[in-house]
């Protein structure tokens, strides 16, 4: 009604022209005049052939594992639900081959054809992160049952782009090397207060200046434990990885002229894996030839 009177009153062009303005330079533009602050955006386009790491790490987790009561050295309520979320990010973003996972971060790599969201870096990472931190807090209950969760946790990212098949894994080999000299060191500081009956101040000084070999003698002789038969999810971390399987189901079928039968239809499907395995030598990558690609791609 009001519009309809102040159409009549001062036409439609003087009325609306002063109000689209504001949006428009000129009447045959499609674009708004604001648009040009587009241009301030950078490209972050990921270089081609690259494998390409989304790296998250969780925000101030010596806090946070502390206040949430994880057991020491691991928690394996907080390893599988890191393990968890890092399967829903495979499992809703596309084109990850592999992820590999140990104490409070996860990596993500996606194969180095992959064009998904035209390989812009912020994009990805910011999927992987959200994707990743919604469902750790998710999937909270499922791993900590009684234990509430105490306030929203939050990860960070990186992306890191690797150019060969060599530098790709020599990037994983280092995270699971990692992963082996901080369990190590762990694991004998823990024996040494919670066995040993040290401080933990007592812990940290008796390990100075020790080597790997050191620190499984102490294992060995003063506490009879054989550092090789501790859990592999805690010395080698987790991998995750697709494997294809078939999956048969019966479906109702009707031909034409014919009565409806049911029929098995055979499905390949692929679901996610875990593997608590050496990924440093050459086993691992005969066993998966399908990971990597060619290098002269
Ligand atoms: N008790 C226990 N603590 C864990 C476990 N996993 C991770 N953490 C804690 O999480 C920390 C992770 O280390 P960092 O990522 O280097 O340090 P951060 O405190 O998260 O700090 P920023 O990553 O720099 O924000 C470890 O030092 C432990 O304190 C676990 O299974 N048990
Ligand atoms: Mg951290
Ligand atoms: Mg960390």
């Amino acid at each position: 009604m009001l519009i309809g009177k102040l159409w009549s009153f001062s036409g439609p062009r003087s009325y609306f022209v002063p109000f689209f303005r504001h949006f428009y330079n000129s009447p045959n533009m499609a674009k708004s005049k604001f648009e040009y602050v587009r241009s301030f955006e950078t490209d972050d386009t990921c270089l081609r052939n690259c494998y390409i790491v989304v790296r998250l790490d969780g925000r101030n987790f010596h806090k946070f594992s502390e206040q949430h009561g994880f057991t020491k050295p691991n928690d394996n309520r907080a390893l599988g639900l890191m393990t968890r979320s890092a399967q829903s990010v495979m499992e809703e973003l596309e084109d990850i081959i592999i992820a590999y996972g140990q104490s409070d971060e996860f990596s993500f790599v996606f194969k180095r054809t992959s064009n998904w969201f035209k390989r812009r870096a912020s994009k990805l990472m910011t999927h992987v992160a959200s994707q990743f931190s919604s469902s750790y807090v998710f999937y909270w209950k499922e791993y900590f049952e009684e234990q509430p969760l105490l306030y929203p946790p939050s990860f960070d990212g990186r992306v890191v782009l690797y150019p060969t098949n060599r530098n790709l894994r020599d990037y994983l080999s280092w995270r699971q090397a990692d992963c082996h000299i901080n369990n190590l060191y762990n694991t004998v500081f823990w024996t040494l207060v919670q066995k040993g009956g040290l401080t933990t101040a007592q812990a940290e000084d008796r390990l100075k200046g020790t080597l790997a070999a050191d620190k499984n003698e102490i294992l060995f002789s003063e506490f009879d434990i054989n550092y090789n038969n501790e859990s592999a999810l805690h010395r080698k971390g987790t991998i995750l990885l697709w494997k294809k399987h078939e999956e048969t189901v019966i479906r109702r079928m009707k031909q034409p002229n014919a009565e409806e039968k049911e029929v098995p239809v055979t499905r390949s499907k692929r679901r996610v894996e875990n593997l608590y395995c050496d990924i440093i030598g050459e086993q691992f990558w005969e066993e998966h030839p399908d990971i990597l690609e060619e290098d002269n791609c």
